[in-house]
């Protein structure tokens, strides 16, 4: 008799099959992973920049907080050159600060998409203008950029008058002699304009402890506190740390507040009847928050939900507030350190409005040197020094494909200190900006506010703002400041 002999398998063989699947699964994935982004190494391989450590690429540059970015992105260009390449983890930009490349980057409808370090934004700001996908923000944009017309913006001066002065006021109470931070100050100001042009409603920060201007502080710090961390990029660990927590804390008091906010501002749209399109008071434009022209506009022409008008609105006062403070501080801390400009910006804001009298739009266009130099100061003292864009579609500058799902990083610091374009850039000179010279400068190696058809929708609103604000200040006040010379200004990084 045949005995048939079944080896059954030993312990040791399931485990080395069990083993040798793992290893084909871990295979399969590191392989796909790598075919999946085979574009952005060939990519990679024809520019220049640092190649980084594997897996790591650069971010060991930006451990530091915000100081380090500032310095990595002020040195990449200078050591490569101003069309870099930049691995930050496992993922690829493309970062530019060259004016030709913008030209062509910030008009193409296939770079109108935001970088993927905007969804942190998500949590607080929704789906607003700043961070919105494309097919999203091109219906918001259009609805939005009437509310921004001149006429509009009239009607918001006299409360950056009013703001300005209580801020006046504040700072002759307060004024001993001694020097100070002018920041905080100017920030509450800033929460307290925008939050009245935003939502009509008065938070005095500057004059009383007002919880609502610190938490909106503390949420737009937060976030920056993440973008310099990059442990906190993964969204699955982050979600296990207490700064998550606090996050979530904090934009829910404020969703709850817009919320409130909101449902008041209808009601009395229902009980008042619809308001009366650009309705006046003694020929003037009546007074209406981005919030009623939203809602109004909302309500003609196709209309944006609660949930939407709430982020429009926070999207508004985060990327108006801190911009403009840290816009208007800069300028003040060179004015202070530049009295020969100072006096002669006081001699024009005599010559055009005396002592005493408010500010008027009128005026504002009449100070041409003050707008020459606040320009200058933010070429060099850049609000918005980085941004970022992805692609839809392959773009091809110079024989380079950049296949779409490219990230880039637009380094605005450095293009507005590029010794190609500016001569001697960290010398401060107003004059850089008088006609004859722009007109020698490419006309995309200056963007403040950014270019193309995505951006800043606040520009006119923050000019009008800051120019207020000095006059008001420069009018009362002569600043100096403690910094002898540019160089010794450390600068910390944000991404708008
Ligand atoms: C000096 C002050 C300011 C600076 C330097 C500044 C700069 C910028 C920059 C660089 C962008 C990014 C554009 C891009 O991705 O290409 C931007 C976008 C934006 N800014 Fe400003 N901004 C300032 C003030 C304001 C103010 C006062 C408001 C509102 C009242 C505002 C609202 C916005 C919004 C909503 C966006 C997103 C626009 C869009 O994607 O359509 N900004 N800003």
């Amino acid at each position: 008799m045949i005995e048939q002999q079944v080896q059954t398998p030993t312990s040791d063989d399931s485990r080395l099959f069990l083993l040798k699947i793992v290893a084909c699964l871990l295979c399969i994935v590191i392989g796909k992973f790598y075919w999946d982004r085979r574009k952005f190494y060939l990519l990679s391989a024809k520019l220049p920049g640092p190649s980084g450590y594997p897996f790591l690429g650069s971010s060991l540059d930006f451990f530091g907080g915000t100081e380090a970015i500032f310095k990595a992105f002020s040195g990449y260009p200078k050591m490569y050159s101003d069309v870099h390449k930049l691995w930050i983890g496992p993922k690829f930009f493309v970062v530019i600060s060259n004016p030709e490349w913008l030209e062509i980057i910030l008009n193409s409808s296939k770079a109108l998409e935001k970088g993927d370090v905007y969804e942190f934004t998500k949590p607080f700001l929704g789906n607003g203008l700043l961070s919105a996908p494309v097919h999203i923000w091109k219906k918001h944009r259009k609805l939005m950029n009437p509310t921004f017309s001149q006429k509009i913006l009239e009607s918001y001066m006299p409360i950056f008058s009013e703001q300005a002065k209580i801020l006046v006021d504040i700072l002759c109470s307060e004024n001993d002699g001694k020097s100070f931070d002018i920041f905080p100050r100017m920030s509450s100001c800033l929460v307290d304009t925008i939050c009245e042009t935003a939502m009509g409603i008065k938070v005095d920060t500057q004059r009383t402890n007002n919880n609502f201007g610190k938490l909106l502080d503390r949420m737009m710090e937060m976030y920056f506190i993440r973008l310099a961390t990059p442990i906190y990029y993964n969204e699955y660990f982050y979600s296990f740390t207490e700064h998550w927590k606090s996050g979530h804390e904090i934009c829910d008091t404020l969703k709850n507040f817009a919320e409130t906010v909101i449902s008041n501002k209808r009601l009395s749209f229902e009980q008042d009847g619809k308001l009366k399109k650009g309705a006046s008071v003694n020929g003037k434009r009546k007074f209406e928050s981005f919030l009623d022209l939203f809602i109004q506009l909302s309500d003609e022409k196709g209309s944006l939900s609660d949930e939407e008008l709430k982020d429009e609105v926070y999207t508004i006062m985060t990327a108006g507030s801190d911009t403009t403070a840290t816009s208007t501080s800069f300028c003040l801390l060179i004015l202070g350190m530049y009295p020969e400009v100072q006096a002669k910006v006081y001699e024009e804001l005599m010559d055009v409005l005396g002592e005493d009298s408010d500010v008027t739009w009128k005026d504002l266009t009449c100070l041409k040197y003050m707008d020459r130099v606040i320009k200058e100061c933010l070429r060099i003292f850049t609000p918005a020094p980085l941004i970022s864009r992805r692609t839809t579609g392959e773009i091809n500058i110079e024989g380079i494909n950049m296949p779409p799902n490219t990230n880039f990083i637009v380094n605005y610091l450095h293009l507005h200190r590029n010794p190609k374009y500016w001569k001697d850039p960290l010398k401060f000179d107003p004059d850089r900006f008088l006609p004859e010279e722009v007109a020698k400068r490419h006309p995309y190696s200056y963007l403040l506010f950014s270019g193309g058809p995505r951006s800043c929708i606040g520009s006119k609103f923050a000019e009008m703002n800051m120019k207020t604000l000095l006059s008001v200040i420069l009018r009362k006040f002569e600043v100096k400041a403690e910094y002898k010379s540019i160089e010794e200004i450390e600068l910390k990084i944000n991404l708008s």
